[in-house]
């Protein structure tokens, strides 16, 4: 998968720009805030209809501009998509090969896309809805309708939730309450299904890598955890239960207490806890083996390596695990797209754009 040619259009810093890339490794350089992350951050967003960095699209307008335009051209499979999104008047609209799109959760995963930036570190540091954030991303590229699934999941949450806030009288909840428990386990038992498959094909890709990155004897292991079970299938034939026997316990904190909305998946690194006993360069080098198993699998499922966005991601790596990613990116071919400032150690291979108060320029020679 290919991205051709890209436009902003009073996005963030930038005015009016347009930019085409090599299929290869594309670097982008220049001095600290120039909009190098911005134009990332644009191509994610069209790709995916989603900010890494911000929630309400409204930040991503240009200073005193009242609407956002992005645009680009694409090749998957040999055919080329056209994908343009255009925000206004707080409205998204998605048009794919200039037909509107009814349902942003449809096109997501057409076009996939992997970003890692340092701040992935939070994957292994952080809690576990940075983990179940992490899965649920690769699920929804990977398989349509996962996304709609999440979304109707959440929203059987968000209204027992409400319902445990708005009554007081244990009688009168159970039962209506059972009501929404029927659903929950109908969607989170899919949800479920679907982390733990991902979850184990990650495993038998990232462990090599990791291998393979550290030159060490350390094993990783990474296993999800459903309604704290470690056996998802056991989690799974307990899970009405399971939402019986916390039912009281759900009243009296009038939260959700049972359900994949709190699953997580463990990483261990030689069976302890890799977020509190790996040193930061084993996370990093953890996150990085991770970030390519998503990679080789989106690979393995599509036939074709993801478009891949790595954002100050080099200069955090030591040389030999820098190389090694390189080397992976060159010998895969996949096309990826590189930020980093004019004072670090430039790459040897690959097309130069120089970014600039909001300007682009192709680099000769
Ligand atoms: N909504 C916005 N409207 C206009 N300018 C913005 C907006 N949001 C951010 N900027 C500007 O964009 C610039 C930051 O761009 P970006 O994050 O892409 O920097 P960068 O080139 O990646 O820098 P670094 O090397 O420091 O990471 C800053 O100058 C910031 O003021």
């Amino acid at each position: 998968m290919n991205i051709i040619n890209f436009h902003l259009k009073n996005f963030r810093n930038y005015d009016d720009e347009s930019v085409t890339f090599v299929p290869g490794i594309n670097i982008l350089v220049g001095n600290n805030g120039q909009g190098k992350t911005n134009i990332i951050e644009g191509i994610y967003y069209l790709l995916t209809g989603k900010s890494y960095r911000v929630q309400r699209e409204h930040e991503l307008l240009k200073w005193d501009k009242e609407d956002f335009h992005l645009y680009g051209d694409f090749i998957v499979n040999h055919h080329k998509i056209f994908l343009e999104s255009h925000f206004q008047d707080r409205k998204k609209r998605v048009k794919i090969n200039h037909v509107p799109c009814q349902r942003l959760s449809d096109f997501v995963g057409t076009i996939n896309v992997i970003f890692f930036s340092p701040d992935d570190l939070i994957m292994v540091k952080g809690g576990p809805s940075e983990r179940r954030r992490f899965l649920d991303l690769h699920i929804a590229q990977i398989r349509p309708g996962y996304v709609r699934l999440l979304n109707a999941y959440n929203k059987v949450i968000q209204q027992k939730s409400a319902l445990l806030k708005s009554y007081n009288e244990k009688s009168l909840k159970s039962s209506q309450l059972q009501l929404w428990n029927i659903q929950i386990v109908e969607l989170g038992t899919k949800i479920i299904l679907h982390r733990d498959e991902l979850t184990k094909r990650i495993l038998k890709v990232a462990d090599e890598i990791y291998k393979n990155i550290t030159s060490e004897k350390e094993k990783l292991t990474i296993s999800y955890y459903a309604l704290g079970k470690k056996n998802s299938q056991d989690a799974i034939k307990e899970f009405p239960d399971l939402l019986n026997q916390k039912m009281d316990q759900e009243i009296d904190r009038q939260m959700v207490l049972v359900g994949p909305h709190r699953d997580d998946l463990q990483i261990l690194l030689d069976d302890k806890p890799a977020r509190l006993y790996a040193s930061q360069g084993q996370q990093r080098s953890m996150v990085l083996s991770m970030k390519l198993s998503e990679l080789e699998l989106i690979h393995q499922e599509k036939g074709e390596y993801p478009l891949l966005l790595l954002d100050d991601v080099l200069s955090e790596l030591d040389s030999f695990r820098r190389n090694y990613l390189i080397k992976f990116i060159e010998t895969s071919h996949i096309q990826t797209l590189i930020t980093m400032t004019s004072a670090e150690k430039q790459l040897e291979s690959g097309a130069q754009f120089y970014v600039d108060k909001g300007h682009i320029r192709r680099r000769e020679g």
